[in-house]
């Protein structure tokens, strides 16, 4: 074996076959030699991508040794599949057994790939606080972490503390109040609700450790410490999916093992002086507003129920006035109409630090609040008309039912939105919009659609139409709830209940009735068809999948508030 102080280097045996193996620089490499001594197949692995190495002939799953001899070791490090279901690279464990000519040799190949893993990869977790929600998704949250993740934390030496919830905001309210000294990072299980508990947990912690009020609008959040790792096990995991570009628990432990770190950008949402949510995926009014409330009342249907929900509130056909205030964004840095990706490595977002982060102070690796923020400088924008949907999202928000995304150029960490305005129009062209999200086509090239890069937006609605839209839904729930009232009597089993735009009411399931109210309205073309009978002056904000209180509200981009354990999507190309 030859060591100097740059490289090591040694034959060993992988089965049969004769290797030269090299560790030099930030690469592992092992060469077959064939019986001419001629040089063949090269296999390099980066050493911050080596997830272990272990003495002896080991298996993934079990980690035993299945037959102990002197000579072997082991490494695990990380493959990439040729493709995974979504728009990124799976990745696998690899395992590769070397056999060397001298148990001196192998000790001494263990020793120099475990110092070099240490120094190569110094942001690597240790200590991982876990939280699983048992009941996201398909509900196998429990099941994939102790098969799929645990193995492989155990496997790269990482200790974690597993917190199964029991309801919901648990882990929220943990990160918020528990002693968090030790853990290099916190980790959910489950969808993008179980994300969206870390991340306000996170955020509120770090603000109340360094003094800033969250209810104010204008000030500078202080950008949080610990990484955020999701292994996914959910219904929609647009977080993961747009950060990793596959959603698959395997690929997103790797990366949460070798430390990866990908900054995100978060919007804040309040409602005058009150913090109302963070999201980092969409702020949606109109039709996703509508499809979450109604889905909501189809939970039993799992994943399922946004699709369902999407066709009912498709066929509701309805449009909303607003009036919508932007800030744009610097038009010379990027366009959500640029046809660029944000890609792992992206040159937008890692040029936008800077800019984001004047006043870094590297030294003490802190952020001065006290700057002025100039992020909020500019002219706004005022657009007033009837709307089908109103989406704010800072990055692409793509997800397995739409592999582009919402906004497919959006950025993930470049401290910016993409507003999208989808303008009334008729249902042909709204099916047209809504199917664009799912093939290559521009969602964006029709005439009713506008989208701008933005900094901050905010929403309004033209004066009394909260008031006039409950004073119409009153009287029609009234009137809906004599009728099934008096169709109950006739077929109980019929009477559901409804609560479509966040107003709970009673409604007919079976709409078919002659000489309704429904059938008058329907014949005119003017509604819907399922869930209501009058068109609504009033929609609701659906951010990141819950339901906000109020209709009011503004938004800003806080750029990179928050770090994953992940890298953004790698191109195919980038094996
Ligand atoms: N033990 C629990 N019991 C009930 N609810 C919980 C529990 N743990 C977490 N939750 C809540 O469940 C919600 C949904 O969880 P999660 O995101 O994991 O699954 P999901 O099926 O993907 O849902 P969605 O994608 O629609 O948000 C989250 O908002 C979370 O706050
Ligand atoms: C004719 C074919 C029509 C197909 C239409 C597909 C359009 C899909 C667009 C993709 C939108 C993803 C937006 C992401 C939202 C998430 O932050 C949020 C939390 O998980 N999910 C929902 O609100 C759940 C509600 C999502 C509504 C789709
Ligand atoms: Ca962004």
């Amino acid at each position: 074996m030859e060591i100097d102080s740059a490289r090591v280097e040694s034959s060993v045996w992988i089965g049969n076959k004769r290797y030269r193996a090299l560790l030099s620089g930030w690469y592992f490499s092992w060469t077959e030699i064939d019986k001419r001594n001629r040089e063949k197949k090269t296999i390099s692995v980066p050493v911050s991508e080596v997830i272990g190495v272990k003495e002896g002939r080991v298996e993934i799953q079990t980690q035993k040794k299945v037959e102990d001899t002197d000579l072997d070791f082991t490494l695990f490090y990380v493959k990439r599949n040729s493709r995974g279901n979504g728009h990124g690279l799976s990745w696998s464990l690899g395992r590769t057994q070397f056999c060397c000519p001298s148990r001196g040799v192998r000790d001494q190949w263990i020793t120099q790939l475990r110092t070099t893993l240490k120094t190569h990869s110094p942001s690597r977790p240790h200590r991982l606080l876990v939280f699983i929600n048992p009941f996201g998704g398909k509900k196998m949250g429990k099941q994939i972490f102790h098969s799929l993740v645990a193995p492989l934390f155990e496997l790269a030496g990482i200790s974690s503390h597993v917190v199964v919830t029991e309801r919901a905001n648990q882990a929220r309210d943990y990160i918020l109040k528990k002693d968090l000294t030790g853990f290099d990072g916190v980790i959910c299980v489950g969808g993008d609700g179980m994300f969206s508990e870390l991340l306000h947990g996170m955020i509120g912690r770090t603000q109340q450790d360094a003094g800033v009020s969250e209810h104010d609008p204008t000030v500078m959040l202080q950008p949080c410490d610990l990484h955020i790792g999701i292994i996914p096990a959910g219904s929609t995991d647009c977080v993961c999916f747009a950060t990793v570009g596959i959603n698959d628990p395997v690929t997103s432990t790797l990366h949460i093992i070798i430390g990866d770190s990908q900054p995100l950008d978060v919007c804040s949402v309040h409602y005058q002086n009150t913090l109302v949510r963070y999201s980092v995926s969409m702020v949606g009014y109109g039709f996703y507003g509508d499809v979450l409330a109604e889905s909501e009342r189809h939970r039993w249907m799992g994943p399922l129920r946004y699709d369902y929900s999407g066709f009912m509130v498709y066929l509701c056909n309805r449009s909303y006035p607003g009036i919508v205030q932007y800030l744009p964004a610097d038009s010379h840095i990027s366009s959500p109409r640029d046809k660029t990706r944000c890609l792992s490595g992206c040159r937008v977002c890692s040029e936008s630090k800077e800019r984001l982060f004047p006043h870094f102070d590297s030294s003490s690796s802190l952020y001065s609040t006290s700057q002025c923020n100039s992020e909020l400088e500019g002219e706004w924008v005022t657009i007033e008309g009837r709307f089908k949907c109103v989406s704010l999202t800072c990055m692409s928000s793509s997800c397995p039912r739409s592999p582009n995304g919402l906004s497919p150029s959006a950025h993930l960490a470049d401290g910016t939105a993409d507003l999208i305005m989808v303008r009334e129009t008729n249902p042909l062209g709204f099916l047209t919009f809504l199917h664009r999200h799912t093939n290559k086509q521009d969602q964006f090239d029709l005439p009713f659609v506008e989208v701008h890069r933005v900094k901050a937006v905010r929403f309004s609605l033209p004066p009394g139409a909260i008031e006039e839209d409950e004073e119409e839904y009153e009287e029609e729930a009234d009137r809906e709830i004599q009728t099934s009232a008096e169709r109950e009597l006739e077929d109980p089993e019929k009477l559901c209940s409804g609560n479509i735009a966040g107003h709970s009411h009673q409604h007919l399931a079976g709409w078919k009735e002659k000489g309704s109210e429904t059938s008058r309205l329907k014949g005119q073309g003017f509604v819907c068809g399922p869930c209501c009978t009058k068109p609504r002056l009033v929609s609701v904000w659906n951010c990141d999948g819950e339901i906000l209180p109020h209709r009011e509200i503004s938004c800003r981009v806080h750029g990179q508030l928050v770090r994953l354990f992940a890298r953004g999507i790698e191109n195919s190309t980038m094996q």
